[in-house]
């Protein structure tokens, strides 16, 4: 047989088994019920290439093309979305057994302990033994209410910073000095250290932290095209999977030598008492899985990691988009400023135990979730076997997209979306303004179900006492040479949904200066 004829035969065989293939998947799929509406698709790709840097955003407008739930073909994935609140609570609450997995992303395997943390390991024993230890060992009440001083002292340091800029006549960046203040207050707790700041753990390890965990970051959030088709993989145009590997590296590199400082202050017994315990500590003397006597240094490294991914980025981000809108703002700033001298005066600072008295401003944090949710698709599901919504097929395996940034922008629960209008969440009865979500799934900024954020009380803390103690230090006004009207609000998509550009700001003290010193 000569080769020429041997490649026909080749060719033919393939094609035909492919297109058998294709043939029964189609068969049995109309056999199974119709999948949800959606656009049309190309071969192999699907509809990748429809979204385009901003995919919340594509994704909403096929809502509001197709319908409230919309099919896509990711290259091999089968996917949904959707902006509705109905279909939200029949995912995430009614058929919560179905949809509380997460896809195996290769970001997931690379920088999550071969998805062997919580945030992003599949539903099962495992997940659910990771998840308990979170609630019942580290995010207790009693766990947080012993940081409470902790807290307290880093809402001074982030008054203090900003004043020191204001007594220099520098502008402030919001980005750096929340930023700092989210990453010192999760640091302290986890791992009992502070990372920027006078009494640091010294500018190298701040940088080398958050530089190792922006890159995280980065690398969490990308839609990257291994995932959906494999083909990429081989060629890897960017070089993303080596730079997984890489960042994996120093992220473990990083975890160890916090394991070995915490084991080591044991040996020397430096280790502070039960009731002071950071995460680490509190992480290494609990028995493993299985009986086994302590948890493995990997399970302690993936908990580790997911609770300085979960609980920074998330409220740093929501507390920047929340300065900018109010800054944006002058009347709604006012207002907030009014609330917190009637609640908290001009003779002392605010506390915690003033937060749930400021309504007003618990109203701009929901405002601000409506329009800037932290994750833009929370962070996906996937079914765990085939199922149906609203008489539509979903596959087993299906990734699910829930567009919290559609949701809050969704036109036919929402008036004026794009307007930034605190006053809508006020309360008819004056009673508190919840700021998670609430029966009507209107907001979700907590998600719910089986997967909902275990964090949500302590990251309100970090969001509401930020806010407060930056507004009731300092009026705020955007840097010379602009107006209000020019803060930008162009987003970059990514796990978390950051402002695109930095948000700079001029600070003015309102209070006496010696408040700002103590
Ligand atoms: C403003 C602050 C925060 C926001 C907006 C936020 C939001 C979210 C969202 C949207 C999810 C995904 C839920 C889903 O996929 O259904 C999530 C998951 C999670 N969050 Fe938070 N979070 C915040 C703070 C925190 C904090 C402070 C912690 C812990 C210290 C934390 C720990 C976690 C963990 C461990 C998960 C994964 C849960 C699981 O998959 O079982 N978060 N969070």
């Amino acid at each position: 047989m000569d080769f020429q004829l041997l490649a026909y035969i080749i060719v033919f065989a393939v094609l035909v088994s492919r297109i058998t293939s294709l043939w029964l998947i189609r068969f049995s799929r109309q056999t199974m019920g119709k999948l949800p509406p959606g656009p049309p698709r190309w071969p192999i790709v699907g509809n990748l290439l429809q979204l385009g840097s901003l995919p919340h955003r594509d994704l909403a407008s096929f809502c509001e093309q197709y319908g409230p739930l919309v099919y896509l073909r990711l290259g091999k994935v089968d996917a949904i979305t959707t902006n509705d609140p109905n279909i939200i609570r029949e995912i995430l609450c009614q058929q919560d057994d179905v949809f509380a997995s997460r896809p195996q992303t290769l970001a997931a395997i690379h920088l999550a302990y071969d998805c062997g943390d919580v945030a992003l390991a599949p539903f099962g024993p495992r997940w659910k033994w990771m998840r308990r230890i979170c609630m019942e060992q580290l995010l207790t009440t009693k766990r947080l209410e012993s940081f409470t001083k902790q807290r307290a002292s880093e809402a001074q340091h982030l008054v203090q910073d900003v004043w020191a800029l204001t007594q220099a006549g520098d502008p402030v960046n919001l980005r750096e000095v929340l930023g700092a203040f989210s990453m010192n207050n999760v640091t302290r707790m986890l791992l009992g250290k502070q990372y920027f700041g006078s009494g640091s753990a010294g500018p190298k390890e701040a940088l080398e932290f958050m530089n190792i965990t922006h890159e995280l970051f980065w690398l969490l959030g990308l839609i990257y095209l291994g995932d959906y088709l494999p083909f990429w993989r081989w060629i890897d145009p960017y070089g993303c999977e080596k730079k997984m590997r890489e960042v994996e590296k120093r992220v473990d590199d990083f975890h160890m030598k916090i394991i070995e400082e915490h084991r080591q202050r044991k040996v020397n017994g430096d280790q502070k008492d039960d009731g002071n315990m950071d995460f680490v500590d509190v992480l290494l003397s609990l028995p493993g899985k299985d009986g086994k006597d302590h948890m493995d240094d990997n399970e302690i490294k993936a908990l580790v990691q997911d609770m300085i991914a979960a609980a920074t980025d998330t409220s740093a981000v929501t507390n920047e988009w929340a300065m900018a809108e109010v800054i944006k703002h002058p009347r709604v700033l006012h207002k907030i400023q009014e609330e917190l001298d009637g609640v908290v005066g001009h003779d002392r600072m605010v506390t915690e135990s003033d937060l749930s008295n400021l309504n007003y401003l618990r109203c701009v944090v929901r405002e601000t979730f409506r329009m800037h949710p932290a994750g833009p698709f929370l962070i996906p599901h996937e079914s765990i076997h085939a199922t149906e919504i609203n008489g539509y097929h979903i596959p087993a395996k299906t990734r699910v997209f829930i567009n919290t940034h559609g949701l809050g922008r969704n036109k036919l629960i929402w008036d004026d979306i794009n307007v930034f209008r605190p006053e809508r969440h006020l309360t008819t009865d004056g009673s508190r303004v919840e700021i998670s979500h609430g029966d009507d799934f209107k907001i979700l900024p907590f998600s719910a179900g089986k997967r909902k954020c275990p964090g949500a009380p302590l990251g309100l803390t970090f969001v509401l006492m930020a806010l407060a103690r930056l507004f009731h230090c300092f009026d705020w006004s955007p840097p010379d040479g602009l107006t209000c009207e020019d803060i930008d609000t162009q987003e970059r998509y990514g796990m978390t949904m950051p402002k695109a550009q930095p948000l700079i700001a001029i600070a003015k003290p309102r209070l006496a200066s010696h408040m700002y010193q103590s």
